[in-house]
């Protein structure tokens, strides 16, 4: 079980003038917006947090879960305007200006507080000047009033009453953050073209990410002479459409056996292939990575079809049912034709498993991504610094915790799995790439790669999978 996080813990204590400062400020911005978009509704987005702490990483990643999603919501009408102040001690804000009728867009805000999973934790104002109502409350359209966090009851009678003590308020607000997050992660269900976007992103994101070693990016292309980061992101718009059609599938999908929903994207996945040596010119950029980010889209599809937010275990166990047969059936019958076949043609997986019995990606599909959760999730949610820097530690995280058969196929043997852990072991103690020390090592460690040819797709394909899920539930 992972370690509980206390929101409140590292965060910036603020006195009540500042609070109450902040509210003037607030009511001068949003009066501005109403005075430049008078006839549109200006909608005030922010997060209700008990006590003098009332900002820290983990709270800003509250609200950037929300702030994405409740954005996306709005998307229905024309967005005027958008602001965000992510770091005000105060805690974080946010104001977007739309063309929706003020009645429609306080439901909107109503059902995305009620239904979002941290929806409960966000206090959202909507006001037009031209409306005759000006600003709309709950009651006024029908709606019961704000629940309490910790009793269920009227929250504005349980503040009245005084009923629950500062604790257990903040208590029901880290049990909210550590289920979303946390335990087992919550992956809202998006519609298509934001969950296309976000795996064009993970793509896009893994590649101008630097200095990763012996990996191509903007900087070095690594270990890789025919390939360089235009590559990358020649080969990930190329593969947008295919991450919609393994979209489709798995929200579409009506068998019994998830091994077939395995073998409806498989002949999507061959011409995503072709697509990628197409626009790579015959280079193999993300071959692996349309294998795992196309089952886990479609896994997630089919876990989320009916438009619930599934759990990342529940997601994960749909990807090893998907992969049931990978191991079992599929490798052991692709090395014994290949020794039928004189060991031609043979992929480095392939070899590995003959050689080492090692099971490679296949074997991490029928694990269910297992790291996913237990590594990348959570490296880049407990990463502080720039999204350079916490992917960075997610890369290094996640290739300390896989077989990667690219790195063993250059090494020439699975010991360097054993090296490789102890260069990551130097990394963490050195302070990882939040640290000079640790951002300079990573640039040693690149010249060593390349002087040796090793180059570790796999941790890199693995980050692609970390950085789409991060995206989908506001990590990123
Ligand atoms: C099932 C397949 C993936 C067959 O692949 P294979 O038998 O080769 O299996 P593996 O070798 O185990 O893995 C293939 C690629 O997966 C990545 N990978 C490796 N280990 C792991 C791991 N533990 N976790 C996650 N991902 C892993 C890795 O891909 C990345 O590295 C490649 C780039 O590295 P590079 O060294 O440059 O490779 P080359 O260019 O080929 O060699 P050089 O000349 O440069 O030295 C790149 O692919 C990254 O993505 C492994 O390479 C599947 O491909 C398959 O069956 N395909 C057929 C069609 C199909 O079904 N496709 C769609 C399925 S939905
Ligand atoms: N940035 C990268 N460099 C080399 N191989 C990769 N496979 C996936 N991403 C890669």
């Amino acid at each position: 079980m992972s370690e509980q996080v206390d929101v409140f813990e590292k965060g910036q204590v603020v006195a009540l003038e500042q609070v109450l400062d902040n509210r003037e400020w607030r009511v001068a911005k949003q009066a501005q917006l109403e005075a430049r978009f008078p006839k549109a509704t200006v909608v005030a987005v922010k997060v209700n947090m008990p006590g003098a702490v009332k900002n820290s990483a983990t709270i800003q990643q509250i609200f950037q879960a929300g702030w994405q999603l409740f954005l996306a919501e709005l998307a229905t009408w024309e967005i005027q305007q958008v602001q965000v102040f992510a770091s005000r001690p105060t805690g974080p804000e946010g104001f977007v200006v739309v063309a929706g009728d003020l009645a429609d867009v306080k439901k909107k805000a109503i059902a995305f507080e009620e239904h979002f999973y941290m929806g409960r934790l966000f206090d959202i104002d909507t006001m037009a000047a031209q409306s005759p109502d000006y600003q709309l409350s709950r009651q006024d359209l029908g709606f019961d009033p704000r629940t309490c966090l910790v009793c269920e009851e009227n929250a504005k009678e349980c503040a009245k009453a005084k009923r629950h003590d500062l604790a257990e308020i903040q208590a029901a607000v880290n049990k909210i953050y550590n289920e979303y997050f946390v335990i087992d992660p919550i992956i809202p269900a998006w519609d298509q073209e934001t969950v296309k976007k976000a795996a064009t992103f993970a793509c896009l994101a893994e590649a101008v990410t630097t200095p990763k070693p012996g990996l191509v990016d903007p900087v070095s292309t690594g270990a890789h002479q025919d390939m360089d980061v235009y590559s990358f992101l020649d080969s990930a718009l190329a593969l947008e459409p295919y991450f919609g059609l393994c979209l489709d599938a798995g929200r579409h999908f009506r068998g019994s056996q998830l091994t077939s929903l395995l073998m409806a994207i498989r002949p999507s996945g061959r011409r995503a292939e072709e697509a990628m040596f197409l626009a790579t010119g015959g280079v193999n950029t993300h071959k692996g990575t349309i294998f795992t980010l196309g089952i886990l889209i479609a896994a997630y599809g089919y876990a989320s079809r009916n438009q619930q937010s599934p759990s990342l275990s529940f997601v994960q166990s749909v990807v090893s049912q998907m992969g049931k047969d990978l191991l079992s059936k599929e490798l052991p019958e692709k090395v014994q034709g290949g020794a039928d076949r004189g060991q031609g043609g043979l992929t480095a997986g392939e070899e590995q498993y003959r050689e080492y019995q090692l099971t490679g990606v296949r074997g991490e599909v029928a694990g269910g991504f297992a790291v996913l959760g237990r590594v990348g999730l959570k490296t880049l949610r407990e990463s502080t610094g720039s999204r350079n820097v916490r992917l960075l530690n997610t890369l290094m995280a996640l290739a300390k915790s896989i077989t990667d058969s690219t790195l063993i196929k250059r090494a020439g043997s699975p010991e360097i799995t054993a090296e490789l852990a102890n260069w990551v072991a130097h990394f963490d103690d050195l302070g990882g790439a939040e640290t000079e020390a640790g951002l300079a090592y990573l640039k040693d460690l690149d010249k060593d790669f390349i002087e040796r040819n090793l180059s570790m797709g796999g941790a890199a394909d693995y980050l692609v999978l970390t950085a789409f899920l991060g995206r989908l539930t506001g990590l990123l």
